[in-house]
């Protein structure tokens, strides 16, 4: 370093000091990420240069061989991680340095709730990178040049870690970056050679690029024919340097490929399974496909960045290249290295290629095999999957109709059988305990567990022991409407006018019914006079036990979970008619056949519509005049 030039103090960005802030106190017993994140930083630049120097070589200028090196100052209490990479510009390290990229940033921090364990878990998840620095350190010095620019042209960056930080001109012989940690008191074990050696081996030894240390030379030892010579200090290799993926499964162990995951995804978990592949014939290419334990904190934000790590025949391409990766599928992390695609390849290439055609369809084979191992090995594991990820699952059978089938199998939902909330019931379990007779799988999709659970339309469905599918989440209904059967067997909402019960119906039900529809035949007429254009049309019901009226749509009417959806996407919603239903053994319902006058019969009609559609919509379009018209009614002497 010569003279300093053009020193500049800058403000972080107020994310940047939240962070700071919060690293400090939340992530101090996972203090040794640090270490991870900067020699993940380094071994990125390396990737970086290598991908650059395919269409420019001069970029290694006369140095070509990538390394990381790690150097201990006990004097000066320093810890320098020194990379050769791709390095940084003055305006890039203001940039890269000062400021956090990821989209959706402040609102990650309105997540946090002050509680330290949950905190820290998602700040793992966000990822803390270069900024965990600051947990080990009091300072932290950044030089820095980038690749193809003179000796001249290097940045020192300098911070304390609190609410600034400071740039300048230096002079940097060699390209690439030196982070320099000055040691916090109290964290004297980084300064411990050994000890770094044992930490390093754990985070460095599946990345590709070579981790060094400094070993010191040796005085020459002994005398004569014993005498063991001296030494010079040098660079000492401690990884293996080979990337994980490339290495045969068999000689991985569950700590390595974790491990990995943790390189890769910046995540403090472990993940829940992983798939690793090696493919040769017409299609060369190797896939490690990992499914984290905990959804990223913006899983629902569109702008979330997610796909694998692209490698080609082992150079470094891209990070998130989502083409390999179906939207259903964006938990998932890992690296593609295919040896079918060009060097020279990009996002644009990506996108209309037959090869990514064929990659995208063969990662998500793979993904979709491992879930279904892991159903049928580790249950309790897979629920632990589906809570976290099965709303996203669920949009599958949508965007991808030719892995239809096999998403069907992997989808829980909460059904009757259980009575409770938890979506564990897979369609297979549901088929293999339908009834004798029973040809149809039935769901219901309401607007809570409880809506569900507690609809009248179960009321005969329950009393005749046939389970039933309770639905609420947002995205059911979407997903209904593009899986209409399973094993050969038709969903059917239980919603639906014509609760088709097949042959579940016996012959003395039938004609219950049948006489009921006569005998009914003038309360319904009376009905449907009283209530004109506001229903489709009144009938008999045949599935309502005990209570007095419900509504349902036809087989080609909008369902009013639909409705809602297509409401709250702000599209256009055609006005809806019910067909109103109304249980003739209800003692509502007979005391209502007994009133003479119409215009008071008018109005119990009008009540049992409303109360259906209350039920049903769990609102009314005019809850005041309901309101206003129970009571009144409430209020007549019988
Ligand atoms: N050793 C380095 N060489 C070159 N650039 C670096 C180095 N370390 C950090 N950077 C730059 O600083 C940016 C921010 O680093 P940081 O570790 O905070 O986040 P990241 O690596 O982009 O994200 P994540 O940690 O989530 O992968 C990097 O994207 C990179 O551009």
């Amino acid at each position: 370093m010569t003279e300093a030039v053009h020193k500049e103090t800058h403000g972080f960005q107020t994310e940047v000091k939240q962070l700071l802030n919060l690293m400090a106190h939340s992530l101090y017993s996972h203090k040794e990420v640090f270490l991870r994140e900067l020699i993940s930083n380094a071994s990125d630049a390396a990737d970086k240069l290598r991908f650059k120097a395919l269409s420019d070589a001069s970029l290694f200028e006369d140095d070509g061989q990538l390394r990381v090196r790690l150097h201990i100052d006990k004097d000066k209490r320093t810890l320098t991680i020194s990379d050769n990479g791709i390095g940084m510009s003055r305006d890039e390290a203001i940039e890269h340095l000062g400021t956090i990229a990821q989209s959706g940033t402040r609102q990650f921090f309105s997540h946090l709730s002050g509680d330290q364990a949950k905190d820290s878990q998602l700040i793992g998840q966000f990822g803390v990178g270069f900024y965990s620095a600051f947990i080990v350190a009091d300072k932290v010095t950044v030089v820095s040049r980038a690749a193809g620019q003179s000796a001249d042209r290097g940045v020192c960056w300098e911070s304390d870690g609190t609410g600034s930080f400071t740039v300048e001109d230096v002079h940097k012989a060699g390209r690439g970056t030196d982070v320099i940690l000055h040691l916090k008191e109290g964290e004297d074990e980084y300064l411990d050679d050994w000890q770094l050696r044992s930490v390093i081996g754990k985070y460095s030894d599946h990345i590709s690029v070579p981790v060094e240390l400094w070993k010191e030379g040796e005085p020459a030892q002994g005398e004569g024919e014993n005498a063991i010579p001296a030494t010079e200090g040098h660079w000492e290799q401690v990884n293996r340097a080979t990337a994980l993926w490339t290495r045969s499964p068999k000689e991985i162990t569950d700590e390595e490929y974790q491990e990995f995951y943790k390189h890769l995804s910046h995540d403090f978990e472990n993940p829940v399974a992983w798939s690793h592949n090696r493919v040769e014939g017409t299609q060369e290419y190797t896939s490690l496909l990992y499914v984290p334990t905990k959804a990223p904190w913006d899983m629902w934000n569109r702008e979330q960045k997610h796909g694998l790590k692209l490698y080609v025949q082992r150079v470094f391409i891209m990070d998130d290249a989502e083409q390999f990766m179906p939207t259903y599928l964006r938990f998932v992390k890992g690296v593609l290295d295919s040896n079918d695609l060009p060097l020279n390849v990009s996002r644009e290439i990506l996108q209309d290629n037959k090869v990514t055609a064929q990659l995208r369809k063969a990662c998500t084979k793979r993904v979709l095999g491992m879930l279904a191992k892991l159903a049928k090995d580790d249950a309790d594991k897979y629920q632990l999957f589906w809570n976290e990820f099965g709303n996203v699952l669920k949009e599958g059978p949508a965007e991808d109709y030719g892995h239809k089938e096999e998403i069907a199998k992997l989808l829980r939902f909460a059904s009757t059988h259980n009575d409770s909330d938890v979506q564990n019931v897979s369609l297979e379990q549901y088929v293999s305990r339908m009834k004798e007779k029973q040809e149809k799988i039935y769901y219901i999709v309401a607007d809570s567990y409880a809506a569900a659970k507690n609809s009248p339309h179960l009321e005969l469905l329950r009393k005749k022991g046939v389970e039933v599918l309770l639905m609420w989440d947002r995205v059911d209904e979407w997903l209904l409407s593009h899986l209409s059967d399973f094993d050969g067997k038709q969903l059917i909402s239980v919603t639906r006018g014509d609760l088709a019960l097949g042959e579940l119906e016996d012959e003395e039900s039938r004609k219950q019914h049948e006489e009921a529809q006569k005998e009914f035949a003038s309360l319904v007429e009376r009905l449907q006079s009283a209530l004109g254009d506001k229903v489709k049309k009144v009938t008999i019901s045949h599935r309502l036990t005990e209570t007095p009226s419900c509504v349902v749509t036809d087989a080609y009417g909008m369902s009013t979970q639909m409705m809602k959806l297509m409401q709250a996407a702000g599209q256009p919603v055609p006005a809806q008619k019910f067909i109103l239903e109304v249980n003739p053994q209800h003692a509502l319902v007979q005391r209502m056949a007994a009133v003479q006058d119409e215009q008071t019969f008018a109005q119990w009609a009008e009540l049992l519509l409303e109360q259906a559609q209350l039920t049903e919509q769990g609102g009314l379009n005019d809850p005041a005049s309901f309101v206003a018209r129970l009571n009144r009614l409430l209020l007549t002497p019988i």
